[in-house]
């Protein structure tokens, strides 16, 4: 299957240093995969070439066959509305309802009247509400965003890129805010709508014990170079070793946030 995500020798440099170097990769529709590395090893800049909030010095990005280079105005646009994004901070609106956070998933589909007016077709309120129901929050719709659980909350992130029909995901650190239980809820909600739906995730995870249980794939950026690529269960406590220079710490615990070791070339 032709990939939905494709990044094929990235790199990035600001000033001195170098963010991103050589980086290649790419997703299949459906596909999980969990980004991971220690701090500063590239995972964000990742994401800011994606959504072009910078751009590579060198390499390109694709998002269904489309490199987004170059691209501005309209063609710009709809390139984003392929791209839906889930926070830490899930990044809802806390006094308006569920529901009409979902909507603004919407908003690269109808008149900007209507999102200003809030008011929506009624197809799309249909949509947004069974948005809701995948997610399994139907009966929170009318309910304030800042009422909500952070668990909550994030299901209704997760619905409204459902609402915004994207074909690619992009998470970062999306359970790094919750506890445990809640975070293996997100997750699973998660890898449910991108089987079912073709959509493509790439999730940055500090959680490694959450890589292994939830993704597909992994890749894993030490000092802006892609360090590891392979199925999930790859992922082993060696493996762990080579990406973060240090032991893995014990079950369910964080990575460590930074490393001083010099990177090893884990299995390819
Ligand atoms: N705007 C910037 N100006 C200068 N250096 C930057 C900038 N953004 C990132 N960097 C550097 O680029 C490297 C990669 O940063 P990046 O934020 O992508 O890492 P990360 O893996 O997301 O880290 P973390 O897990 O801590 O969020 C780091 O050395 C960082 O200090």
């Amino acid at each position: 299957m032709p990939p939905v995500l494709s990044l094929s020798g990235v790199s990035k440099t600001y000033g001195p240093t170098t963010a991103l170097a050589d980086v290649s990769f790419s997703l299949a529709p459906g596909e999980v995969v969990a980004l991971v590395g220690p701090s500063g090893a590239g995972k964000s800049t990742v994401f800011r070439c994606v959504t072009r909030l910078v751009d590579p010095d060198n390499g390109s990005v694709s998002v269904l066959g489309r490199d987004l280079a170059g691209l501005g105005g309209r063609a710009l646009r709809e390139a984003r509305r392929d791209i839906g994004l889930i926070f830490q901070q899930f990044n809802l609106i806390g006094r308006m309802s569920a529901l009409d956070n979902v909507l603004a998933g919407r908003m690269g589909h109808v008149a900007t009247w209507r999102v200003v007016a809030r008011m929506f077709p009624a197809a799309d309120r249909q949509l947004a509400l069974a948005c809701l129901d995948r997610v399994g929050l139907l009966d929170k719709a009318y309910q304030r965003a800042d009422s909500l659980s952070g668990g909550q909350q994030q299901r209704v992130a997760i619905a409204r890129v459902l609402a915004q029909r994207s074909r690619v995901l992009l998470a970062d650190e999306p359970v790094s805010s919750l506890d445990p239980k809640a975070a293996d809820t997100v997750l699973g909600v998660l890898r449910t709508v991108a089987r079912e739906n073709g959509i493509a995730v790439l999730c940055s995870l500090h959680q490694v014990d959450l890589a292994r249980r939830f993704a597909d794939r992994v890749v894993a950026l030490r000092g802006g170079r892609v360090v590891l690529e392979a199925p999930a269960g790859a992922l082993t406590p060696t493996a762990f070793a080579d990406i973060y220079g240090t032991p893995e710490p014990p079950a369910g615990g964080p990575a460590p946030s930074s490393c001083e070791a010099p990177p090893r070339i884990a299995a390819a």
